[in-house]
């Protein structure tokens, strides 16, 4: 993405001056950043660096103590329990590292509970096409690889075609060839149906497939970079 293509995106999701505490702890020390539409962002940073909370935060999961969150015009971190519930039903995907299927249903059941009955949905045999699952419908959990339970898990949580699609670690429990191909998946998606992507990781190559890279360090962003030549998943050096 060029700087000019930038100045033309429009702005999705902004923060000013997120923080949060656990205990004594400030996890979060003034986060402020915005969200263009469309892009990919990679969340890089040790472990402990704040990389899912901030996460957890503008996906409407955890509420900061101080700061705000914006949706567009709206104050997500200002709506009650309903409303955000409503946001999150209609515009927010999660993808977490543990997968979080249901064990007694199928592939293709697991996928249809992320349907939203509100809003259109993507074309599930589209869906299911680009996510190398057509073989697996009828299988469950338990008779998948780790890369296998993860595709069924992105595809529950695109089905709907949320605007947003959060990814926590998303490859945190695959080996390098899942990896790749989740990450490679996880582009294709956004290329194929347009939604904002932000992916917290651990992993540098990872982060170089992104649009931008947000590095985090002990609760605040120590680097925000917008990433001119992207490598793709296929050409990730992994370590
Ligand atoms: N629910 C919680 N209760 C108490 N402390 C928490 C909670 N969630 C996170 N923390 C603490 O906040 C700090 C940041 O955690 P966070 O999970 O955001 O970091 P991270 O960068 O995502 O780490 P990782 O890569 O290991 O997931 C850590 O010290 C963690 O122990």
């Amino acid at each position: 993405m060029s700087r000019e293509e930038d100045m033309h995106m429009e702005i999705i999701m902004k923060t000013e001056n997120l923080t949060k505490d656990f205990g004594k702890e400030q996890v979060l020390k003034g986060i402020t950043l915005t969200i263009h539409e469309n892009t990919f962002t990679a969340i890089l940073g040790p472990s402990g660096s704040g990389k899912s909370t901030l996460l957890n935060i503008l996906s409407g999961l955890i509420k900061p103590a101080t700061g705000r969150v914006w949706c567009e015009n709206t104050i997500i971190s200002d709506l009650s329990e309903k409303q955000l519930a409503s946001w999150k039903r209609m515009d927010v995907g999660n993808v977490f590292q543990n997968y979080l299927l249901l064990d007694n249903l199928t592939v293709q059941e697991n996928i249809k509970i992320g349907i939203c009955p509100h809003k259109p949905s993507l074309s599930f045999d589209r869906l299911v096409r680009i996510l190398q699952l057509e073989e697996l419908l009828n299988k469950f959990p338990a008779e998948l690889s780790g890369g296998q339970q993860q595709r069924t898990s992105i595809a529950r949580a695109v089905i709907k075609s949320p605007r947003l699609l959060f990814c926590d670690e998303a490859t945190g429990s695959l080996d390098e060839e899942n990896s790749k191909n989740v990450v490679e998946l996880l582009h294709s998606l956004q290329s194929a149906f347009g939604m904002t992507i932000l992916f917290t990781t651990h992993n540098p190559q990872i982060a170089k497939t992104a649009d931008r890279i947000i590095t985090m360090k002990n609760g605040m962003i120590q680097s925000d970079i917008q990433n001119e030549h992207p490598i793709t998943a296929g050409n990730m050096v992994w370590g």
